[in-house]
């Protein structure tokens, strides 16, 4: 199966990201994140989409319905592929968000695929139960939040590596199951708790995975991006 890794452009200035990319294949599918849209503006999502790249626009948005779905409103006309919010805003803001998507795409547009956070991969099931105050197994958190952005219409979720199964199960093979945290073996974990290898995630069933630092930071970018796609084509 061919299969495209996520390249998480997490740089402070478009040229940063625009010149990575200068040395990479074309073609791609990136991840433009808080850091350089919130710093920069939308104009980078066209600048990407010009080049010929898939654009995952990964902003989470997490307010109150109405804020939301106006947001997204506006956001459907930047361009992304691929659009997400907090599930834990619950399934009102998430068939908000979808109407927003509905109503703000141009005609002739593909309406940009919605996804739902269900819990950060950095969050581990201690600070779940302590800090968020959900009791319980982070996995069964990470499965009723997919169900409810599944309920709620959306296209799939972010997760880890280590639910994707357990969301095939709960909402289908279709489903998106997007899962950052992604690591070579033996690299740096970073902020991440919940990690996997790229053949991990070939394994669990991931439709996309989600790569950053073991690519950008890495000393031979477009080495370590083939070396993910092997490894995620061949788990
Ligand atoms: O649960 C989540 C949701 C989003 N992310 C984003 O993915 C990348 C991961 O970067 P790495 O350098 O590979 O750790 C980053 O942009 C996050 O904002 C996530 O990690 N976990």
């Amino acid at each position: 199966m061919n299969r495209s890794p996520i390249i998480a452009l997490d740089f402070p200035a478009p040229d940063d990201a625009l010149g990575f990319l200068d040395n990479m294949p074309s073609g791609l599918w990136v991840k433009v994140g808080m850091e350089l849209y919130l710093q920069n503006g939308p104009d980078i999502v066209g600048r990407l989409k010009d080049r010929g790249h898939a654009v995952f626009l990964d902003l989470k948005l997490h307010d109150i319905p109405n804020t939301v779905g106006r947001a997204m409103e506006g956001l459907a006309r930047v361009g992304a592929d691929m659009v997400n919010v907090h599930a834990a805003g619950g399934s009102e803001m998430m068939r908000r968000a979808l109407d927003g998507l509905d109503a703000g795409t141009p005609a002739g547009r593909k309406r940009p695929a919605l996804i739902a956070v269900t819990q950060l991969t950095s969050t581990g099931e201690e600070q779940m139960n302590h800090e968020q105050g959900i009791p319980g197994r982070l996995m069964d958190s990470v499965v009723r939040y997919s169900r409810l952005a599944d309920m709620s219409g959306l296209d799939g979720v972010v997760c880890s590596v280590h639910e994707a199964s357990a969301i095939r199960d709960a909402c289908g093979e279709e489903f998106l199951k997007v899962t950052p945290g992604i690591r070579l073996a033996d690299g740096d974990t970073h902020d991440q708790k919940r990690i996997a290898t790229p053949a991990d995630a070939g394994r669990a069933g991931s439709t996309h995975i989600v790569v950053g630092r073991a690519i950008t930071r890495a000393a031979d970018p477009a080495a370590a991006y083939e070396t993910v796609k092997q490894q995620w084509e061949e788990g």
